[in-house]
């Protein structure tokens, strides 16, 4: 059943081409979506127009039997049931880890605010630093304490506009996964708006593409990596090799194997990368000028001799240009 729904969504500014071009989401409660997008395809503003804080031209935003009104029909823009958490979180920089977060509470009973921010600093780790001032945590810590303040007010949904862009990869696993389970715990649901998908995978199968104000696609993980509708989807997951004298037809670098004798697909290492989890090989197929990337995951391969590859038919994928 949906629960918070984007209904043919268009916005245009000013004289500009369609910024969101008849986008139609919903979301069961409790779903995390993740909202994959390049830089301009319009994923700030649709989250600004789900929060009520834009205008949209045309289309409508309902949570459950609520109507989201939109700033020209509304004097206060904005609901407490829809938070929005940005890259550029503004914390209060004089008030500390707990004041922050008990701040959009400042007009509730104070035993409430004061339960509801422990509740909060406990499930996102933070309770040890709660009286902390901001300038005191590293940035990780800082967005957390941004998260916790957003679902203080026990927000419907929650909307997150590339949170943690600016956090380093090691860092930013290890919140998600803390994210992931907070946001499991509290019941709440999200769009996490990025333009990497990885960090939408750690948090959620549930997937939208987003490409020059549409929605491209809409599905699972493994809908959209067995199945996607273009290539601008398929590369979202992998690079993609080209088949020789296919044409439309590709191979991801993981369904092709090195064989240990000849028989399958000749071609000539010119290049050995050292990955972390394999090394990657730059192929060229003989009797084409066609360049694959080939994983090695027993690093066993030099540069400058030849190879045998086999490719898995099954994961063949067929694109339109
Ligand atoms: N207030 C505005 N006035 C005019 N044009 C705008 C305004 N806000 C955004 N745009 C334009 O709308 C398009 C989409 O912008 P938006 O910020 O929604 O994209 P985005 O996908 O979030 O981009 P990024 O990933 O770089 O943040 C861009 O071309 C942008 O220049």
């Amino acid at each position: 059943m949906s629960f918070f729904n984007l209904q043919n969504i268009q916005k245009r500014y000013k004289d500009h081409t369609p910024v969101l071009d008849d986008v139609t989401l919903s979301l069961g409660k409790g779903e995390l979506l993740g909202l994959i997008g390049e830089s301009g395809s319009g994923k700030s503003t649709l989250l600004r127009i789900a929060a009520g804080l834009e205008t949209q031209d045309q289309g409508e935003v309902t949570l459950g039997s609520l109507k989201v009104l939109s700033p020209a029909q509304k004097l206060v823009a904005g609901y407490d049931q829809i938070q929005l958490v940005h890259q550029q979180f503004k914390l209060y920089p004089h008030s500390t880890v707990e004041e922050n977060i008990k701040r959009p509470l400042l007009l509730y009973d104070r035993a409430y605010a004061t339960e509801r921010a422990d509740h909060l600093l406990a499930l996102f780790g933070l309770a040890e630093l709660k009286n902390r001032l901001p300038r005191e945590l590293s940035g990780g810590q800082q967005q957390k304490v941004a998260i916790a303040r957003a679902l203080s007010l026990e927000p419907d949904v929650l909307l997150f506009d590339e949170p943690f862009s600016h956090l380093d990869p090691p860092q930013k696993r290890l919140l998600l996964e803390e994210i992931q389970e907070a946001l499991r715990q509290l019941e709440v649901t999200g769009i996490w708006v990025t333009h990497d998908l990885s960090d939408a995978l750690m948090l959620t199968s549930s997937l939208a593409v987003l490409h020059h104000g549409k929605i491209i696609q809409r599905g699972s993980a493994e809908g959209l990596f067995h199945s996607p509708v273009n290539r601008q989807v398929a590369e979202l997951f992998s690079s993609l090799n080209p088949l020789p004298d296919s044409p439309n037809r590709y191979v991801r670098p993981s369904s092709i194997q090195v064989l240990p004798t000849e028989g399958g697909i000749t071609g000539y290492v010119k290049q050995v990368r050292f990955l972390p989890e394999y090394n990657l090989l730059t192929v060229a197929i003989a009797g084409t000028d066609i360049v694959w990337s080939v994983p090695d995951t027993s690093r066993s391969i030099q540069a400058n001799r030849s190879v045998s590859l086999q490719i898995d038919q099954r994961a063949v994928l067929r694109l339109p240009d």
